[in-house]
This record gives structure tokens, sequence and C-alpha cells, in this order.
């Protein structure tokens, strides 16, 4: 059997009827290039009846991609199949896509046709759509609920009437690998003319077996994988190109079949559907998911930096992104720190490293994402005092719109507990007050300033204060995702100085 397996991306068609993935004339032109750059071998590029906007697009596609076929869809209505001719007619490869329910219930209460009716009008729209284009595809929409002796005799008779795809899409997401792999193979037997076509499948994601649905299918011989970007499309969704193309290259050994789709392309293409649509996959989405490719473990950061395959079957520039991402949290280990330490261009001895990876540590307890450059503050200016006379043991901080704000700071100063409380404007100045409260110096504060330097609303925040005593001045600095920790230790660092 064809060991060519034919992608067939409907992320434009199926892909947009999803709830918030509708797509503007400009935006389905630059992911149908991308899809083409991405090796589709077919780009479904709408539903020409559907709206004026559809159509358009359609047409603006189907004259602008040369190396995909481009499919338009269409009910098995005369006007719809004239409507999705006027849209492809100038593509380099046309094709029309025509459907028709199947299933009982579909015919009975939504279509309100017997099955002789529905046979009938599949045959004469499959015959004049064949008169226009040269390659027509049909589908029996819900045919995994149909009965599999009304799906031979239908593909039969479209066949004949010029039919050179036939798909059995699973509508609702409906089948099971088993099941399905059975199902194909009993249509195939009662079936005349089926092994004389390419068979496509058309998997839905209801009970997440869009993937392994679509594999079993292949095992019971179609050719043509319908499928989307990121899985979208109706309900929930289509089976994922970017799992499938994967799978095929990743498992060789098991699915030994050649495919067009350059799977580089892949992360590009998932990242482009998103910033168009707004939506964005789950970060544990297979192939495309952001943590994908990423490691956070100490374990697994240290099995990757001996050897990647440790814990990746697949690399990262496979799909086109540059690198895993080691991330730093508190979960890791000291040998990605110290990887990353290296990293960022610093050549410490095996003590300092511990004791930045002790404060680390600590950082990370407090903070969700360990950015490069906290890293680089642990590195240069350290996250706490140490042994100095003056030492802050633990503060409070009570303030809001409607009260006052009011500090208490508990201070030990060497070796003894000393608090101090105090009421001023805002929660720093109380705490500063609270401290002066402390101590029995005469200490002017020159100047303050609070800068965030790292990256997001957990940010590290930099205070620095400068302090007058006598004819000297005294600088103190601290860094903390707590500002007002920031601002306390900073005057302490400067008072120590004294
Ligand atoms: C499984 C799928 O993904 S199928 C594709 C789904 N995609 C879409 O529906 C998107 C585009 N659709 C649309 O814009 C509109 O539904 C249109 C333009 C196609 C039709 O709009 P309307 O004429 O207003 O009909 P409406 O959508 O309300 O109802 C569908 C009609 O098509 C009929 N119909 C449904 N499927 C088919 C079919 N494959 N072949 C022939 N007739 C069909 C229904 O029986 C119903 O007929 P009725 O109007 O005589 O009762
Ligand atoms: C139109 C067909 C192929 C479809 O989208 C489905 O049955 O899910
Ligand atoms: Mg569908």
């Amino acid at each position: 059997m064809d060991k060519k397996i034919y992608f067939f991306d409907t992320t434009l068609r199926d892909g947009e009827q999803s709830p918030g993935c509708s797509m503007n004339k400009r935006e389905k032109l630059l992911l149908a290039k991308q899809l083409e750059r991405l090796g589709a071998d077919v780009i479904e590029a709408g539903f020409a009846a559907a709206s004026e906007g559809d159509f358009e697009s359609i047409r603006e596609i189907a004259g602008e991609i040369k190396n995909s076929t481009v499919a338009v869809l269409a009910r098995t209505v005369k006007s719809d199949i004239d409507k999705a001719y006027e849209a492809v007619k100038d593509a380099k490869k046309p094709r029309i896509h025509t459907f028709i329910a199947t299933s009982d219930i579909h015919m009975k209460y939504k279509l309100k046709m017997t099955p002789e009716e529905v046979v009938k009008r599949a045959e004469e729209m499959v015959k004049y759509a064949s008169s226009l284009v040269p390659e027509v595809e049909f589908s029996a929409e819900d045919a995994t609920r149909s009965s599999t002796d009304f799906l031979a005799e239908i593909f039969d008779k479209v066949i004949l009437a010029g039919a050179k795809i036939i798909n059995i899409p699973d509508t609702v997401g409906y089948m099971t690998p088993d099941k399905f792999y059975e199902f194909i193979m009993e249509v195939r037997e009662k079936s005349k003319y089926l092994d004389t076509v390419t068979i496509s499948v058309h998997c839905h994601n209801d009970l997440g077996l869009g993937v392994a649905n679509t594999l079993a299918a292949l095992k019971a011989g179609a050719r043509q994988f319908e499928c989307t970007i990121n899985g979208i499309g109706e309900r929930a969704g289509n089976a994922a190109l970017e799992e499938l193309a994967m799978i095929l290259k990743t498992r060789k050994d098991v699915y030994d079949f050649e495919s067009n789709i350059v799977t580089e392309e892949i992360s590009k293409t998932s990242n482009l559907l998103s910033s168009i649509t707004g939506v964005y996959v789950q970060p544990n989405k297979a192939i495309v998911g952001a943590n994908a490719f990423a490691h956070e473990s100490g374990i697994h950061q240290h099995g990757m930096l001996s050897n990647p395959e440790t814990y990746e079957i697949m690399t990262p520039e496979s799909i086109g992104l540059k690198e895993t991402k080691m991330v730093l949290g508190k979960h890791s280990g000291r040998h990605a720190f110290r990887d990353k330490i290296k990293s960022l261009g610093f050549d410490l001895k095996e003590e300092e490293v511990n004791e930045a990876f002790e404060k680390f540590k600590e950082l990370a307890d407090q903070k969700k994402t360990i950015y490069d450059s906290d890293i680089e503050v642990i590195l240069t200016r350290g996250i706490n005092g140490e042994d100095d006379k003056y030492k802050l043991k633990r503060f409070v901080v009570n303030s809001g719109n409607t009260i006052s704000t009011m500090a208490s700071v508990l201070l030990d100063i060497d070796g003894k507990e000393v608090e101090g409380i105090a009421s001023a404007g805002g929660p720093i100045d109380s705490a500063i007050r609270a401290i002066e409260k402390c101590l029995d110096m005469d200490i002017t504060l020159e100047d303050y300033s609070l800068q965030s330097i790292t990256e997001g609303t957990d940010a590290l925040g930099y205070a620095t204060v400068k302090l007058r005593y006598g004819d000297n001045h005294y600088l103190g600095r601290d860094v903390s995702v707590d500002v007002v920790e920031a601002s306390i230790n900073a005057y302490l660092d400067a008072v120590n100085k004294i």
C-alpha cells in the first residue's frame, strides 16, 4: 500500500468554526502562506457560501498558493458548489469538498431526507462538482454513527460519479481507536470501489481521541489526515496536525510512512495562529505548549545537561525552536544552577556557587519565576544582610485606603530584640520611622529610591538609602520581592556601615 500520508489542513475552515477563532481576509492569507511553508498537501481555505468575506478570502488564497491544493467546502447544494467553484477556480490545484450527513439521526431530524434522497443528492452534486474541477472530495458527515452498509453504498455511487477522495469523518468524536479500525475495515470490505480512491479521515476530539483514532485509521488504510494547527476546531477541536506529524517522525519504527510536513515550521505556525486568534495553547500541550521542551526539576535538568536524550524524545530544533528551556525554580538543583551562572558569564569558586545557590533557593520559595536578572542580582548583590550588628527579625505593616498606616519593626541589635512602632503616610515611610525609634542615633535620611529590577509583578524591588551621620554619608542597598522588606534592609545596611 501507499507509504505517503497526505496532510489536509482544515485550520482555516473547521478550525475557524471554533468560537473565538474567526479570522479576517488578511489573517487567513497570512496563515495559508505559512501552511504552505509547513508543507500541508491540502489547505481547506473555507466555506465559500458562508459569507462574502469567506468567499473573498478563499479566492485570494487560491490565487496565491502554488504548492498546496486549495480546497473549499460546500453542502450538496448546487448554489454552494457554484460559489465554491467561483472561489477556487484560479487555484493551481483546486479541490471542491462536498458533504452530506449519512447517519439516521442527521438524515431524519436535520436534513429531513430519506436515505435514498441523500444518496441521489450526493451522487448528483459530486457529478456536478466533478464537471467543474479535476479533484472532488466527498465526506459522509457523522459517518461513524452511520450504517456501514449505507456508507459502502453511497461511497460506491459517488466514486462512480467522480469523487477522488472519500472522507470518513468522526464528526462528533465518538470513535475509539479499535472500533474505528474495525469500522473502516468493514466499510472497505463492503464497498466495491473504496480501495480505488484515497481514503481520508477527519477525527474530532470530543473524547480526546482525535489523534489516536487518526492513527488507527492509518492502520486501516486511510492515507489522508484531516487536522488542524493546535487542534482547534468545532467543540473540543480536531486532531492536531503537529502531533500527527511528530508521531510519524519520532516513531518511524512504528509508522513507516512519508509526509511533506516540514516539521521545523511547526512552532512558527502554531505561534502565528495563536497570535492571530488570541487563543493560546495550554502550557502542557504536546509539541507546541510552552513546557513541551522545558525542564525545571533538578534531576531532569542534570539528566538533560548530561545527555538531552535522557528526557527528550524529540529535539526542540525538530519543531523549529532554538533550544530546550532550563527553567530555574524551587525544584532545580546545583548542576543547572552552575550551568546558568556560567552562561551568564560568572566564574565562581565552588563555595561561592553553594552560597549563591542557598540564596537562589530562598528566593525561589518566594517567587514563581526566576529570571536571569534575578540570578544576576543574587550574584552581584546578595539578597540578605549577613553577620551585621543590626538585623531585621520581623516587621508588620498595616495599611489601607481608609486607615492610617502603621508599622511595627522588630530588630536584633547585637543579640538584643528592640521593637519600634510608628505611623506615617505610607508603608515604607512608617517602617523607616519605626526603625528610627529602635535606634538611639542622630541619623538623617538624605535620599531613598526604589526600582523594580526584574520582570513580572513579583519582580525584585531594589531599594537604595542614603543616610547622614555626623559629617559622613552612608549608602545602603537591598533587594527583595517585598519592597518594604527591601527598604528596611537597605536602611539597616547603611546603619551597619555607620
Ligand atoms: C460538520 C461540519 O463542520 S459541517 C460545516 C459547518 N460549517 C458551517 O455551517 C459554516 C457555514 N454555514 C453557514 O454560513 C450557513 O449555515 C449556510 C450559509 C451554509 C446555510 O445557511 P442557511 O441557508 O441560513 O441554513 P441553516 O444554516 O440555518 O441550515 C442549514 C440548512 O442546510 C441543510 N443542510 C445541512 N447540511 C447539508 C448538506 N451537507 N447538504 C445539503 N443540505 C444541507 C439543512 O438541512 C438546512 O436546510 P433547510 O434550510 O432547508 O432547513
Ligand atoms: C464537513 C466535515 C468533513 C466535518 O467537518 C465533520 O464531519 O466534522
Ligand atoms: Mg469537522
